[in-house]
């Protein structure tokens, strides 16, 4: 079996591109991924991008050691970008990715690598279960999105602790992830464990391997139903007949394209359900009449043999 740095750094050259930026947090997961891509340095360009989220007192310490070390790790391209936030999580991570947008367009790096582990990987399938998500969202953190890349989904944070032991680098404990009240940090450390302690088994590993498998099923279901919508579409709208004659996993799917085509903004799976009614897709057969109102001020009809979407004033 091959050493977790090894299957780092294998990750590593298999994602990157000849100019890489690394998002830095200084926790043990992002350093361990600046220890094993310091081992690359001589073929690739890597900068090191901190974001200072200025959420807890002393962030501008944490950043300002994450830097040091990167230096000594032989980084010379390390930048801390201090960004401002409203105090919460997902400002803070609308605020990240902005800085990191930015980054890479000042850099012209192609890449910018993240450190989610498998743990990571984990923690979101289970959270998407429990809110009885569908395939696209069990698939998990992908490895490649755009320009982000995430070459440490196969190794595990126990993984990524040892590999900065060994290197002698220390890490930051972000004490907000004991924070037991955000839903996340509650799964990582009282429903995992537990579940671990009462099952045994490779909990994390079977967890990973739901997401691997519905990542494959949610990427061939949404090339069919790209295609079903190519089929049903038409100058009047979508076509009743023919978007019936697909499964309703397919059918669903296409008026969701449709709909966000139309500009209708986050789509709940309610509104999925009502929009399968107006039209007649499952094994829903109480047919609405509608309109379904959605957001961004989209309507869906249905007219005689086709769904129409329209902008309401
Ligand atoms: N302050 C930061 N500066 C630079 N990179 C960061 C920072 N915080 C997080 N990252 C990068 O993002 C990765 C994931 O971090 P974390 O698990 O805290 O975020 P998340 O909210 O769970 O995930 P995401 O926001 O990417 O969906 C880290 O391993 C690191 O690569």
């Amino acid at each position: 079996m091959s050493r977790p740095i090894d299957l780092a750094r294998n990750q590593i050259i298999r994602l990157a591109a000849p100019h890489t930026l690394l998002g830095i947090s200084g926790g043990a997961d992002s350093m361990a991924l600046a220890i094993a891509a310091s081992q690359l340095l001589r073929d690739t360009r890597f900068g090191v991008v901190i974001v200072d989220h200025g959420l807890q007192a002393g962030s501008d310490r944490v950043a300002q050691h994450a830097a040091s070390q990167c230096a000594e790790l032989g980084f010379t391209q390390v930048q801390i970008k201090t960004v401002s936030t409203s105090g919460d999580e997902a400002s803070a991570r609308t605020a990240r990715y902005a800085a990191f947008e930015q980054a890479l367009s000042e850099s012209g790096a192609q890449r910018l690598l993240l450190a989610h582990t498998k743990d990571d990987q984990a923690e979101q399938v289970l959270l998407g279960i429990l809110r009885g998500s569908g395939t696209r969202t069990l698939a998990g953190i992908p490895p490649i999105r755009g320009r982000y890349a995430r070459p440490l989904l196969e190794l595990t944070r126990a993984d990524t602790e040892s590999i900065c032991q060994r290197a002698g680098v220390d890490y930051w404990e972000d004490p907000s992830n004991t924070d037991t009240a955000y839903r996340r940090n509650h799964i990582r450390h009282k429903v995992l464990p537990f579940l671990r302690e009462q099952l045994g088994g490779q909990l994390t590993e079977s967890l990973a391997r739901t997401a691997r498998l519905a990542a494959a099923d949610a990427e061939a279901l949404e090339a069919w139903a790209h295609q079903a919508w190519e089929q049903s579409r038409g100058t009047q709208g979508i076509n009743l007949q023919v978007l019936q004659s697909f499964p309703p996993a397919i059918g669903s799917r296409v008026l969701r394209l449709a709909a966000a085509e139309a500009g209708a903004r986050n789509l709940s799976s309610e509104r999925t359900s009502a929009l399968c009614a107006l039209a007649g897709v499952g094994t829903n057969k109480s047919r609405s009449a509608g309109p379904v109102q959605l957001d961004g001020k989209i309507s869906a009809f249905r007219r005689s043999s086709v769904i129409v979407f329209t902008t309401t004033r």
